[in-house]
């Protein structure tokens, strides 16, 4: 099929793009995925490819589908791809194609939800090995593959329920790979860690009254304390990305994302009355570099001191540290025998890395980090805008195209055998027992 880029598929590549734009296609969109002809149909790629398949509904309804590549020696430590099946709502009317029609547009570029975030990332993973086993390629470690449902909700039914079972126990996992972000320039973009979600509410309590006295202490007034505070706070963390001095995943966001006070009525909030109580809603990332302690205090000392009426509840509040009670960071440094093979994997493959980062969200990753496990957070694609969650998400064909050989070397290199340069960087990784390194603090 021509484009008007010059490209010209092979009856091969067109194949690839086909299976992808059939996953692509299905309606897993939240607040009701449909995740059971999704599985049919990725049951079907993995039996199709000669995968060992399994599929286990921890929550009733929301299948983890589970492919093994065994390996040539199944006692080494295995490595997990694990991508996620569920993706966000779209706003019809914003799209200029059908978000679920997966449409190639004559300059290769596939439209979709989830085209980014991230069904590609899925599809890669099986294209990668469906062209290794093509190739005769045998893995010395066991091969992975996990779709996840409940991504985009926090994944508590989906991969925190997987990552802490006995049969997540067994896979003897050394190494997972999940999502990052797609890079607007031509490195790739790496996440070695994430910040940590806090959502919480401060209700301030207040003089009821008419609306036309001034009092001391109205409801209004003491949360316009805690919102200034928080403001303060705010700017001293955007300046620090503002001035360079850090990245985004670096510093502790705070965002206000709702506020509620005043007495409704089905034709407009009274005016003449002022509320007894007011509230403000907060979605905070915090990053894993920051003095948790420290953060903690500001709530009951300057956010919502009692002696300003003030209280606080979260709605989610994880843990900055992992099951050891240490930053979880995944070390990017040579202390780390994947992170050593993972980088040369992308040499190889002919990319280059941008800095590692701190992923400004959340992924599935956080749980097995939970748990001390290596996470590289990657999506191959260069030269992309990011548009997970936003209007007309697209992947270009040869950014996916290319990604597919880019996981295609990551998996020779990382799951051996040593290759024809003689690496045996493999081998550095080849205990039962995870590199105490990972927990290296930056
Ligand atoms: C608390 S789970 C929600 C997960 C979601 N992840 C992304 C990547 O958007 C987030 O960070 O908001
Ligand atoms: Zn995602
Ligand atoms: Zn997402």
């Amino acid at each position: 099929q021509p484009f008007a880029t010059g490209l010209l598929l092979t009856t091969k590549e067109q194949d690839v793009v086909n299976r992808f734009q059939e996953y692509l296609k299905f309606d897993t969109v939240h607040p009701s995925p449909s995740y059971y002809p999704v599985t049919e149909f990725l049951i079907g790629q993995g039996k199709q490819i000669g995968l060992d398949t399994k599929v286990v509904e921890y929550v009733q309804g929301k299948p983890v589908i589970l492919f093994t590549w065994k390996g040539t020696e199944p006692s080494l430590p295995s490595i997990l791809l694990n991508s996620h099946t569920d993706v966000v709502p779209v706003e019809h009317a914003y799209w200029k194609h059908p978000p679920f029609a997966a449409k190639m547009d004559e300059g290769g570029n596939i439209y979709a939800r989830g085209s980014q975030d991230m069904k590609c990332v899925g599809m890669q993973y099986l294209e990668a090995i469906r062209n290794l086993i093509a190739a005769g390629f045998k893995p010395q470690r066991t091969i992975h593959v996990s779709f996840v449902p409940d991504e985009e909700v926090g994944g508590g039914d989906g991969a925190k329920l997987f990552y802490e079972s006995s049969d997540f126990k067994e896979l003897n996992v050394g190494f997972v790979l999940d999502e990052g972000l797609a890079s607007e320039n031509g490195n790739y973009r790496v996440f070695y860690a994430e910040r940590t979600v806090w959502w919480f509410q401060i209700t301030a309590a207040g003089h009821p009254g008419h609306g036309s006295r001034l009092f001391d202490g109205m409801a209004l007034e003491n949360l316009r304390h805690s919102l200034n505070a928080i403001a303060e706070f705010r700017k001293s963390q955007f300046d620090k990305v503002k001035s360079g001095e850090k990245a985004e995943g670096e510093v502790t966001s705070v965002n206000n994302v709702y506020l509620t006070a005043g007495t409704p009525t089905p034709t407009g909030f009274v005016m003449n009355m002022q509320p007894s109580h007011a509230e403000a809603g907060f979605d905070m990332r915090v990053t894993p570099l920051a003095d948790v302690d420290a953060l903690e205090k500001r709530f009951h000392e300057e956010w919502a001191p009692a002696s300003r009426n003030l209280t606080y509840r979260f709605v989610q509040k994880g843990k900055v540290t992992d099951n050891f009670g240490k930053p979880a960071i995944t070390a990017v440094d040579d202390s780390n025998p994947w992170w050593v093979m993972f980088k040369e994997a992308i040499a190889k493959a002919g990319g280059t890395l941008a800095k590692p980062e701190i992923f400004m969200a959340a992924t599935d990753g956080r749980y097995a980090r939970k748990q001390g496990i290596p996470v590289l957070g990657f999506s191959p694609m260069t030269n992309t805008p990011v548009l997970l969650h936003d209007h007309n998400e697209f992947l270009n064909v040869k950014e996916y195209l290319k990604g597919i050989k880019v996981y295609e070397q990551i998996l020779r290199t990382c799951t051996g055998p040593k290759d024809e340069t003689g690496d045996t960087s493999n081998s550095k990784a080849g205990s039962g027992v995870l590199s105490e390194t990972i927990h290296t603090e930056l």
